[in-house]
């Protein structure tokens, strides 16, 4: 089986190279918005995603891209069997904008559409989560571990701490949905519910057994494919928000401590229409989440 710590190592050390550039910038005032209000990219986000996928280009010629601004400007996204990095530069752009202190760089790398590793480091933090196939799931060198295989749904969703996102459409149905699905969570009930503002640093949280789930509708691969590996070998389930085996195309994702508790999540939770990643011009509809 191949081995890819080299190309691990490597996407540790250019994440942490890129975050002093989106640290040190001072231009959020360059703020675009793409698909809603809620979803925005400044000049950091594509200097970022530039110094990524320059260096690691010069390193790995032979490599594929799928990056978040490229994507945005216009490339076109194709998952192949192909040595592929997914990059996020900055996850939590609108945190950046306004300083909110949670902003991370995301990198999975697949071959064979089949997920080797993912890192988050989450810059402002200084903390750096990754995980290779196999390998464990580490937080600043140390292991992680998911707040472990529970027993008795009922008490677990009534102590269950679980992590949502920003609901970034607003889009009516995409709104309504995702509200009503917060209130029957909330009514199981739950000790909490918490957003950070960035769905890789968000979900990583279910790896380290601060947050006992998360679940997100409308979010892109390079904002879940890194930490979704680091919940799963940190000993957490990753699936699709209606049970069925997780796709990092399809914009649906239920993290969790264990299966118990994703199941019960999903058997609660509605999703609205969104287009998958991987399919052009579906023409779903539902504006703000295309
Ligand atoms: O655009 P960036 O890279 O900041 O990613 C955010 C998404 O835009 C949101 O939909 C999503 O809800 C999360 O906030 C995610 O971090
Ligand atoms: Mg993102
Ligand atoms: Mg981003």
């Amino acid at each position: 089986m191949a081995d890819w710590t080299d190309c691990l190592n490597f996407g540790i050390s250019i994440a942490k190279q890129a975050s002093e550039v989106g640290v040190m910038a001072t231009n959020e005032n360059a703020v675009k918005l793409k698909s809603s209000p809620a979803d925005l990219v400044t000049e950091t986000d594509q200097r970022v995603e530039k110094i990524l996928i320059s260096a690691i280009r010069n390193r790995y010629p032979q490599h594929r891209f799928i990056g978040e601004e490229s994507v945005a400007a216009g490339e076109h996204l194709e998952l192949t069997d192909s040595p592929t990095w997914i990059i996020d530069p900055i996850d939590g752009t609108v945190n950046f904008v306004h300083r909110f202190p949670f902003v991370a760089i995301s990198i999975a790398f697949t071959v064979n559409r089949q997920t080797q590793f993912g890192i988050v480091y989450s810059c402002v933090e200084d903390k750096l989560f990754y995980a290779q196939r196999g390998g464990g799931a580490f937080l600043n060198g140390e292991p992680l571990h998911a707040s472990g295989q529970q027993g008795d749904i009922t008490r677990v969703t009534s102590h269950m701490c679980y992590i949502t996102h920003d609901i970034m459409s607003r889009d009516d149905v995409a709104l309504s949905t995702m509200t009503s699905n917060i209130r029957r969570l909330l009514q199981f009930p739950v000790h909490g519910v918490r957003a950070l503002g960035t769905a890789a640093v968000d979900m990583c949280q279910v790896a380290t057994g601060g947050a006992d789930a998360y679940y997100h509708i409308g979010m892109h691969c390079w904002d879940i494919a890194a930490s979704a590996i680091i919940v799963q070998e940190a000993g957490g389930v990753v699936m699709d928000t209606d049970g069925s085996e997780f796709d990092m195309m399809s914009r649906r994702v239920i993290a969790a401590s264990s299966a118990a508790v994703a199941d019960r999540i999903a058997q609660v939770i509605q999703a609205f229409p969104c287009c998958r990643d991987d399919e052009d011009n579906c023409g779903c509809g539902a504006t703000g989440v295309n």
